[in-house]
């Protein structure tokens, strides 16, 4: 598959010019699993591509058939080996990059978070794109992750969090 696509990229470059520039829409999904109410702890996930280290929320792309809020569970459950029930919808977020495997191609990327509850499952992911998983503070989540994207999903779903637990010991 990816040869073929490749095929079909190199044909249309050629057809529209060196300059012209190729897009793609890829669409993910994703959560921002807490555990405690007292003194709350966030799985975060450390991708296994590329040289830098990063702390990443978990996430990956919607399948056919699938609903996001699915994706979401199963791409969390894939990348960290723990069960989580999804409660609520956090923010649809949007970034541009280059893709290196297919050169030339802009990727318009949307990834739909959710809030998270953990439920079970020991931490070990099942797939190779994850070089770590680990439970984090809050304090700590917050100044590990990468992106400025990552870390306003991860404040409105730990604000979202703290209500819940308030709501639970009224
Ligand atoms: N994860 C993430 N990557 C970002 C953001 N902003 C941004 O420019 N990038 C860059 C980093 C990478 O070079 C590129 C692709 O990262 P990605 O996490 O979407 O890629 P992936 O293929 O692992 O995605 P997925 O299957 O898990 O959805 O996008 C962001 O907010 N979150």
């Amino acid at each position: 598959m990816a040869e073929g696509r490749a095929a079909k990229t190199s044909k249309r470059t050629a057809q529209r010019g060196p300059k012209a520039r190729l897009k793609r829409k890829v669409t993910s999904a994703g959560g921002v699993v807490f555990r405690g109410c007292r003194k709350p702890r966030v799985l975060l996930i450390m991708p296994a591509k590329g040289k830098r280290r990063r702390w990443s929320l978990p996430k990956g792309r919607v399948e056919p058939g699938e609903r996001y809020w699915q994706t979401a569970r199963r791409e969390v459950k894939e990348e960290t080996g723990v069960n989580v029930k999804v409660l609520d919808p956090i923010e649809r977020v949007r970034y541009y990059f280059m893709a290196h495997d297919d050169e030339g191609v802009e990727v318009n990327k949307r990834v739909h978070y959710f809030l998270m509850r953990y439920e079970g499952g020991e931490l070990r992911p099942q797939v190779e794109e994850v070089r770590q998983v680990r439970w984090f503070p809050v304090e700590e989540a917050e100044r590990l992750l990468a992106f400025e994207n990552e870390r306003r999903v991860f404040r409105a779903a730990l604000e979202r969090w703290r209500k819940r637990c308030r709501q639970a010991t009224r």
